[in-house]
C-alpha cells in the first residue's frame, strides 16, 4: 500500500488512469467500512446503502474530495482514512474477543455447578442442612429473646424517663418558683435597703492589663446574685476562698454600657429632687478612672458614668421638655494635698476653697468654686476635658497616669413643674477617689510619696467615717480630712450612695483586694436613712406665705414694744411691786397706749390681755402645717425663717402672744440614730419665743436646773445622748435662732447647765451669753444682784433690751441664783462665770463648732 502510494504520489496527475486508481482504493475502503457499519454508513452527510460496491455517489464525492488535491495532500487523507479504519478494526477485534471469554466464563460456570451437584452427598448434605437449619431456629429465638428483652428495656426506659422528666418538671416548676421568690425577696431586700437609705456597693473587677500574667487570678467566680468568690492558691483549707456579697457585681468583661445601665434610676432620680452620691474606691490601678471618666472621651463606647449620666439627664429632660423645665450646670473640683482646687479655675491661681455642709440648699458643697450651666452633651465632654486636663495625675510604678487626687464633679438639676410651678433641686456627685497605694509598691518618692500619704490618710479618714457610721456611733468624724467633710453630706444626710469598689485581679495585689472587700463589706451595712427629695411644692408656699404673715405680725408687736417701753419710761414704775409690775407690763403690751392703772388681780388680766382680740390672727391651719415639718434640718429652718433678724426689733426681744405656741416634731421615720434626735425634739415642746417671764417661772427654773445638774451625772447613755444631740441644734444656732427654737427658760437653761454651759456657746456667744443675762435679770431682785446685772447688761453697748430697761429700778424680792443654782447671790458677784464667759474674757469666742452626729 505504502508503495502504490508513493508510486501514486510519484505518477499523480488527475487523468483517466488516476481515476481509476482513486476508484480502486474506494472499493477497498469502502468495503472495509462496510464491514464495520452493516446497514447504514454516514459518510460526509451521504447515506450509503449496505452493499459491497461503492456506488456512484460515493465515488462523485470521493472525486470532488480528492479532485482539487494534490497527490501530497490525496496521500495524506488516505492515510489519515486508514489510520482510522485500522484503529476501528482493531478496537472491534477487542470487542469480539472480550466478548468470546465472557461466554467462555458463563460456559464453565454452568459446567461447575453442574459438576457440584452431581458430587456432593444427598445424605451429607441433608444433615448439614438439618444442622444449618438448627443453628437457625436457635438464632431465631435468640434474637426473638433479645428482641423482648430490648422491648422490655425499652418500655422500662421510657417509664422511667417519663418518671424522670415528670420529675424534672416538677423540680423546674419548684426551680422557677424559687426564682420567683427569690426575685421577689431581692426586691424586697432592695426596698428595705432603700428605706434604711443603705449605701448601695457595687464591685467591679478590672480584667488583666496586657503584660500580666493571667493564669493566677484571685477572683474564682462572679455571680449574678452579687456575690464573687475570691481565691487564694497559696492558702490551704477554709481560708483558700472567701465569698463577699454586694449589690451587683461585674466581672472582667463587663462593657461599660452595662455598668452605667445598673447605675442609671439612680443617677435619674436627680431630676425629681434627690442629692445622689457615686463614688470609686479601690486600690491604685484598679479601674476607677476608668469606671467614671472611661480611658477615652472621643469614643462613646469607652465612655465611663460621668459622661453617659450626663448624655442620659440630658435625653430625660428633654423627653420631659413640655411638663419640666430643668437647668443643669456642672461643678469639678479636686482635693489634693488636702486643699479645694477648683478644676474649672483657669486663671492659674491657687484660690483655696471651703467645704460647706447642711447649710447649701442647694447642695453644692463647695459654692465658691465655678458653677457652669450646660445644656448640651458637647459642653460637658468640652468641660470635663478641661477639667481632666486641669487634674493632678502622675506616673507611679503601679499605674502610669495615677490619680494623685480626688475628684469631684458636681451635676446641679433645678427643675421647674410647668403646670404647678414645683421646683426641684437635685444634686448628683460623681467622685473618683485617688487610689490607696502602698508606698514600697509604687515607689513613691519626693511630691509622690506627699501626695500618697495625703491620700492614704484622707482614705483611712474615711474608714473611720464609715467605722463609727457602721456601728451606728453618736460621734462620727467627719472633720478628720476634707474627703470626709466633703462626703458628710452624702454619707450622713438624706443622699443616695452608691460606691463602685474596684479591684484588680491578680495574685500580687491580693492583700489590697482583700481589704477593699472588706471595707466595702462594711460600707454596705451603713443605714442613711430613707433619701428625700428637694421640693418645693405648694404646702411649702403656704407655710412660706404664713412665715411671711408671723414676720409682719412680729414686726408690728416690735413697734408696740418700743412704744410701750417709752411709755413706762415715762411713768416711772419703780414703785410697784415687781411681781405686778412685770404683770402690768405683760398686760401693758396688749393694750399699746392704754396702761391698766387698776388693782384687778393681774394673772386674769395678763391672760386675757394676751389673748386679746389685738393680736392679728394667726392662721387656723398652722398647727397642722407644722406637722409637716418632719426633719431637723426643715425645722431649723422655719424657725430661723420665722424668727429672722429682720423681724426682730432692736431690743432682740420677740413676743408672739400665740394660740398656737406650742409645736411637736414628730419623726416616725428614720434610722436609730435620726431617731434619738427627733426624740429629744420630741421632748421639747418648742414654743413661739415667751421672752416676758414672771417670778414663778424663774423659781422654776432655777429648780429645774438644780435639779438637772444634779441629776445629770446620774442619767444613762441615751437620756446623755437625747441632751447632747441638741447641742449641734443650739451650737450652729445664732442667739437669735436660739430664740427661734424657743426653748422654754427651764428647757433652755436645763440643757446648759446640764451641759456645763461651753458647748452652748459659739462665735456669738457674747450675744448668746446677753441673752442668758437678760433672762437673769427677772430673777435679779435685790438692789445688790440689780445692779450687778445691770452691769452685766449694759456692758454691751447697743444691747438695750427690753427687759434690761424696765427693771433698771429696785426689786425687793428674794435673789434666786439662775446660772448657780442653790446659791443666793448674784452668778457675777460670786464670781461664777456665766457659761462661755471666761472664754470671753480671754478676748476670743470660742469658735469651736459641734460635730454634728
Ligand atoms: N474595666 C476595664 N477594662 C479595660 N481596661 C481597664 C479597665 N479598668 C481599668 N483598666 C485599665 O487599667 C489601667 C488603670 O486604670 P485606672 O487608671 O482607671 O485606675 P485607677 O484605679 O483610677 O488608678 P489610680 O488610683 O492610680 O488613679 C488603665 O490602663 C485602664 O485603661
Amino acid at each position: 500500500m505504502a508503495k502504490s502510494l508513493k508510486e501514486a504520489q510519484r505518477t499523480w496527475t488527475f487523468s483517466d488512469s488516476n481515476v481509476a486508481w482513486v476508484e480502486h482504493i474506494c472499493y477497498k475502503f469502502v468495503d472495509t467500512f462496510m464491514t464495520k457499519a452493516k446497514n447504514a454508513v454516514v459518510i460526509s452527510g451521504f447515506r450509503i446503502p449496505n452493499t459491497n460496491l461503492p456506488c456512484e455517489a460515493l465515488l462523485k464525492v470521493v472525486m470532488a474530495v480528492l479532485g482539487d488535491k494534490n497527490p501530497e495532500e490525496v496521500a495524506m487523507l488516505v492515510e489519515s482514512m486508514l489510520n482510522k479504519a485500522i484503529k476501528e478494526c482493531s478496537n472491534q477485534l477487542v470487542e469480539l474477543r472480550e466478548q468470546g471469554r465472557e461466554r467462555e466464563r458463563e460456559g464453565s460456570l454452568e459446567q461447575f455447578s453442574k459438576l457440584q451437584v452431581k458430587d456432593i452427598d444427598p445424605t451429607h448434605l441433608a444433615a448439614r442442612l438439618g444442622i444449618q437449619d438448627k443453628e437457625l431456629k436457635e438464632l431465631k429465638f435468640a434474637l426473638e429473646a433479645i428482641r423482648v428483652q430490648f422491648k422490655k428495656a425499652q418500655h422500662d426506659w421510657s417509664q422511667q424517663i417519663a418518671a424522670i422528666d415528670g420529675k424534672l418538671h416538677g423540680i423546674s416548676e419548684v426551680a422557677a418558683e424559687y426564682q420567683k421568690v427569690a426575685a421577689e425577696n431581692r426586691e424586697l431586700y432592695n426596698i428595705i435597703q432603700e428605706l434604711k437609705g443603705n449605701i448601695r456597693v457595687y464591685c467591679r473587677v478590672r480584667p488583666f492589663l496586657p503584660g500580666q500574667n493571667s493564669y493566677l487570678s484571685t477572683v474564682e467566680s462572679v455571680r449574678d446574685d452579687g456575690s464573687i468568690v475570691i481565691f487564694n492558691p497559696l492558702k490551704q483549707g477554709k481560708e483558700q476562698r472567701r465569698v463577699f456579697s454586694f449589690n451587683k457585681v461585674f466581672g472582667p468583661s463587663a462593657t461599660q454600657e452595662r455598668v452605667f445601665l445598673d447605675t442609671q434610676p439612680l443617677i435619674r432620680s436627680v431630676l425629681d429632687g434627690y442629692n445622689v452620691c457615686i463614688f470609686a474606691y479601690g486600690q491604685t490601678g484598679s479601674g476607677k478612672t476608668y469606671t467614671m471618666s472611661g480611658p477615652n472621651s472621643t469614643s462613646q463606647d469607652d465612655w465611663g458614668v460621668n459622661y453617659r449620666a450626663l448624655n442620659d439627664l440630658f435625653e430625660i429632660c428633654e423627653l420631659r421638655r413640655k411638663v419640666m423645665q430643668y437647668d443643669i450646670s456642672v461643678q469639678m473640683i479636686e482635693i489634693y494635698n488636702e486643699q479645694v482646687r477648683d478644676l474649672f479655675n483657669m486663671d492659674g491661681s491657687n484660690k483655696k476653697f471651703e467645704i460647706r455642709n447642711n447649710s447649701q440648699q442647694n447642695g453644692l458643697n463647695v459654692p465658691d468654686a465655678k458653677l457652669l450651666p450646660v445644656t448640651s452633651t458637647e459642653d460637658v465632654l468640652h468641660l470635663m476635658d478641661l477639667g481632666q486636663s486641669n487634674r493632678a495625675v502622675g506616673a507611679t510604678a503601679l499605674n502610669e497616669r495615677s490619680s494623685r487626687s480626688h475628684s469631684v464633679l458636681t451635676v446641679h438639676a433645678k427643675g421647674v413643674d410647668l403646670a404647678s410651678g414645683c421646683v426641684t433641686r437635685g444634686c448628683l456627685h460623681l467622685i473618683d477617689l485617688a487610689g490607696s497605694e502602698r508606698v514600697d509598691k509604687s515607689e513613691a518618692t519626693g511630691d509622690r510619696l506627699k501626695e500618697a500619704q495625703h491620700i492614704n490618710k484622707s482614705l483611712s479618714a474615711l474608714g473611720d467615717v464609715i467605722a463609727a457610721l457602721a456601728q451606728k456611733s453618736p460621734h462620727v468624724p467627719y472633720r478628720n480630712s476634707k474627703l470626709t467633710q466633703l462626703l458628710q453630706d452624702s454619707l450622713g444626710g438624706q443622699a443616695k450612695t452608691l460606691m463602685f469598689v474596684h479591684i484588680s485581679p491578680d495574685l500580687e495585689s491580693y492583700g489590697e483586694t482583700m481589704s477593699t472587700l472588706k471595707f466595702a463589706e462594711r460600707v454596705a451595712t451603713v443605714e442613711l436613712g430613707a433619701a428625700h427629695a428637694n421640693k418645693d411644692n405648694g404646702d411649702v408656699k403656704e407655710l412660706k406665705n404664713q412665715v411671711a404673715f408671723l414676720k409682719d405680725a412680729l414686726a408690728k408687736k416690735d413697734v408696740e414694744i418700743e412704744l410701750l417701753q417709752e411709755e413706762f419710761r415715762l411713768r416711772g414704775l419703780e414703785t410697784m411691786h415687781d411681781k405686778q409690775r412685770a404683770k402690768a407690763l405683760m398686760a401693758g403690751l396688749s393694750t399699746m397706749n392704754k396702761p391698766d392703772h387698776s388693782d384687778s388681780p393681774m394673772d386674769e388680766k395678763l391672760d386675757s390681755k394676751i389673748m386679746s382680740s389685738q393680736d392679728p390672727p394667726v392662721p387656723s391651719n398652722l398647727n397642722s402645717s407644722i406637722g409637716f415639718y418632719k426633719t431637723e434640718a426643715a425645722m431649723k429652718q422655719w424657725a430661723s425663717e420665722a424668727i429672722s433678724p429682720e423681724s426682730q426689733s432692736s431690743s432682740g426681744s420677740v413676743l408672739v402672744a400665740s394660740p398656737v405656741s406650742t409645736m411637736r416634731i414628730e419623726s416616725k421615720t428614720g434610722s436609730k440614730k435620726n431617731k434619738i434626735r427627733h426624740d429629744s425634739f420630741d421632748e421639747l415642746d418648742l414654743m413661739f419665743p415667751r421672752h416676758v417671764y414672771g417670778y414663778e417661772e424663774m423659781v422654776e427654773v432655777e429648780k429645774a436646773v438644780t435639779t438637772s445638774s444634779r441629776n445629770f451625772s446620774n442619767r444613762d447613755e441615751s437620756s446623755k445622748l437625747s441632751g447632747l444631740n441638741l447641742l449641734p441644734i443650739v451650737k450652729s444656732s445664732s442667739t437669735r435662732d436660739l430664740r427661734a427654737l424657743s426653748l422654754t427658760p427651764v428647757q433652755l437653761m436645763t440643757k446648759i447647765t446640764a451641759d456645763g454651759g461651753e458647748n452652748y456657746f459659739t462665735e456669738d456667744d457674747e450675744t448668746i451669753s446677753s441673752y442668758s443675762e437678760a433672762d437673769s435679770w427677772h430673777t435679779a431682785t435685790t438692789d445688790h444682784d440689780m445692779s450687778a446685772a445691770s452691769h452685766g447688761h449694759r456692758r454691751k453697748e447697743g444691747n438695750k433690751g427690753f427687759r434690761g430697761q424696765q427693771f433698771s429700778g429696785h426689786i425687793s424680792k428674794k435673789p434666786v441664783g439662775l446660772l448657780t443654782p442653790g446659791r443666793s447671790e448674784s452668778p457675777r458677784k460670786s464670781g461664777t462665770s456665766l457659761p462661755g464667759e471666761a472664754k470671753r474674757r480671754g478676748g476670743k469666742a470660742a469658735t469651736k463648732m459641734p460635730v454634728s452626729t
